[in-house]
């Protein structure tokens, strides 16, 4: 009996201490689990960095997570330290001191990148090994930049521009004869039913993707996708499965073991099945790739050239089809989505659409009423360089970086930024998306979809003649005056500085080339055949930001942008006094490994230019 009592009384204890123990275990988990707040930046003047508690690491996991570095970077200044789990990093939102770290590749302070946090995007393939995203500044990643490099040469891409036409046109054939299914009109005769008979509802999203898509399997090994024939896309829903098991693995760090232990949950089985999927996929179209050699001008020809500098051998199957696989979904989900937010802020900013469409028209590239002229011209290689088409793009890429998070830098030393010491070790995040929104960088007007700010004074001058024999009213000594040229934040060469949606220095995107040439060629492509207005969700959107606004006014709160500092005599107030259609934008924002915009938000008005 006695035996019996001194058994549960240790049977007692030992549960009392492994309870408490799992308690103390939860406690320091949920330690861990919190962000904190570490340094105070040179511009914030008070006591010397503390530890706060500001949040848990759930909050930066979220969709959310850009737009949270964004707010905390304007809470705690350019430089600020995170605590996520055993790890600390740091997150830099000063462009000329990223420039510093990241530009130059033989400066003393310069920062490589890490594998370590890259590792998620291995997933692609087996065996995972690094490739020319994930690899340190090494004689590897060296080899295969300098192989593929040239793949995004001028003269390479007028090669592949062509076909860039051809899906282009696509894309227009499949607006123009969705429209008669689309149509909102309600049988009434006149100009508007006319109008809204011939008008298309279209989500630019799946648009945008396909199109990419298409482009990327064209320069990676000289074949047709298929996407923008608008069937279903097997290599898009192979791409959507595998996204999603990369974003489980940035948001669950036990994800990895989850895939070995827990197969028999359906949520975990799809996981594992898509990374096979993906993995076989692309083992596949290098295996034909190796049967019939791929044209000089693919990626996949440029791949097949590299030599392993470890062994002076070409790349092993594996190797080379992680790097086919790296440049596959690099190459097109960024892409399409610049191309979604871009045709969407047109679409909410009509009188920057009426600007875009004066200047395709001066150059032949909308549909010519005085010559009752259907047909405008072909779009040529000389048209991508307009200006204020490329104004668009680059505001665009300001406010909706796709790849918001950047770049992530290892200290190899202990490093000065901003009067800060980084001791070695620690991890340097340079995400432009709070880079590129903040009013520290661009000014009062930074949250606004401003194209002009990237123009010079006589590159608007010009425009406003363009606007004018398009019969619409001056803008630009309004644009200028909004966005503040003259202040040390909107000078050209702060901008430029500011400019980091593809990175910099010898890490930069290198298929940013590309990039550009897609967004140009269907953005005037669309832009000069249609009209792009709101769809039903984005037009709710609309007007609930104006809405919001107006309920401000009536509580006598101050103005939207209260504190923009208008010196344009009172020129810029229609840029900064009303409602910000970019905000309806940014609430559509969701945090997928890109910045994506949430499903459903994309869907346009296309109304025929003629
Ligand atoms: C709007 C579209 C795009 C954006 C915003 C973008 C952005 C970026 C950024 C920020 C980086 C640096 C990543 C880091 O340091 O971790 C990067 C690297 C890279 N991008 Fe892009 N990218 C785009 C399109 C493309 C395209 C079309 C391709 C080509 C096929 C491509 C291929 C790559 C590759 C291979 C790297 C790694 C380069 C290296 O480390 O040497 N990207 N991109």
């Amino acid at each position: 009996m006695a035996y019996q009592e001194v058994a549960l009384l240790i049977q007692f204890v030992a549960g009392a201490a492994a309870a408490w123990l799992c308690k103390q275990f939860a406690v320091w988990l949920c330690t861990f689990y919190s962000t904190q707040r570490w340094l105070k930046t040179t511009s914030i003047p008070g006591p010397p960095a503390s530890n706060k508690l500001i949040g848990h690491v759930s909050t930066l996991l979220s969709d959310r997570c850009p737009l949270q570095l964004a707010d905390w970077a304007n809470s705690y200044g350019p430089v600020y330290k995170l605590q996520l789990l055993n790890r600390a990093c740091v997150i830099l939102t000063d462009p000329a001191a990223a420039h510093e770290l990241i530009r130059w590749g033989n400066s003393e302070n310069y920062l490589g990148k890490t594998r370590e946090l890259y590792r998620a995007l291995e997933l692609g393939t087996e065996p995972k090994m690094p490739n020319i995203l994930t690899s340190p500044d090494d004689v590897y990643w060296k080899a295969v930049r300098q192989a593929t490099a040239p793949c995004f040469s001028i003269s390479n891409l007028k090669l592949v521009f062509p076909w860039v036409l051809q899906l282009c046109d696509k894309a227009v054939h499949h607006v123009t004869s969705s429209s008669s299914s689309s149509s909102t009109a309600d049988g009434k005769p006149g100009p508007a039913a006319a109008a809204a008979a011939a008008a298309a509802s279209i989500d630019v999203e799946d648009l945008a993707k396909r199109f990419t898509a298409d482009v990327i399997g064209h320069m990676l090994f000289a074949e047709d996708l298929k996407s923008m024939d608008m069937g279903k896309s097997q290599y898009l829903e192979i791409f959507a499965a595998l996204l999603e098991e990369v974003h489980n693995h940035f948001s669950n760090p036990l994800r990895s073991l989850m895939l070995k232990a827990m197969g028999w949950r359906p949520e975990v089985a799809r996981g594992r099945d898509a990374l096979a999927i993906h993995d076989q996929l692309m083992g596949a179209k290098l295996k034909a790739q190796l049967a019939s050699p791929p044209p000089e001008y693919t990626i996949t020809g440029h791949l097949l050239k590299v030599r392993d500098p470890a062994t002076g051998q070409p790349l092993s199957f594996a190797q080379a089809k992680a790097e086919m696989a790296i440049m596959m979904g690099a190459g097109f989900e960024t892409t399409s989505h610049a191309l979604s937010w871009t045709l969407a802020a047109l679409a909410a900013h009509p009188d920057v659409q009426d600007t875009l469409a004066a200047e395709l028209a001066a150059a032949g590239l909308t549909p010519n009423k005085q010559q009752q002229q259907q047909q405008q011209r072909p779009l040529e290689w000389g048209d991508l360089a307009l200006p204020y088409l490329n104004a668009v793009i680059k505001e665009s890429l300001r406010l909706f970086s796709p790849a918001a998070l950047g770049t992530s830098r290892a200290c190899h030393k202990d490093v000065s930024v901003c009067g800060h010491t980084l001791p070695k070790g620690m991890h340097v995040i340079i995400p432009p998306y709070p880079i590129g929104v903040s009013i520290a960088n661009y000014g009062p007007t930074a949250p606004r979809f401003i194209p002009e700010r990237w123009l010079d004074t006589q590159q608007l001058e010009h425009l406003d003649a363009l606007r004018e024999s398009a019969g619409l009213l001056p803008r630009a000594a309004a644009a200028a005056a909004a966005v503040g040229f003259g202040h040390s934040s909107n000078s050209s060469s702060s901008r430029k500085l500011a400019e980091l949606a593809f990175s910099t220095g010898p890490r930069d995107c290198v298929g940013q080339s590309l990039a550009k040439l897609e967004l140009q060629a269907m953005i005037a492509t669309l832009a000069g055949h249609f009209a792009l207005a709101p769809g039903k969700a984005l037009q709710e959107r609309l007007a609930g930001i104006a809405t919001a606004a107006a309920a401000d006014e009536a509580a006598g709160s101050a103005a939207v942008d209260e504190d923009a500092d208008v010196d344009g005599e009172g020129e810029s107030a229609g840029f900064v006094s009303q409602p910000n259609p970019a905000d309806a934008l940014k609430a559509c924002i969701m945090y997928h490994v890109t910045l994506q915009p949430r499903g459903g938000n994309m869907v346009l008005r296309f109304t025929p230019r003629c």
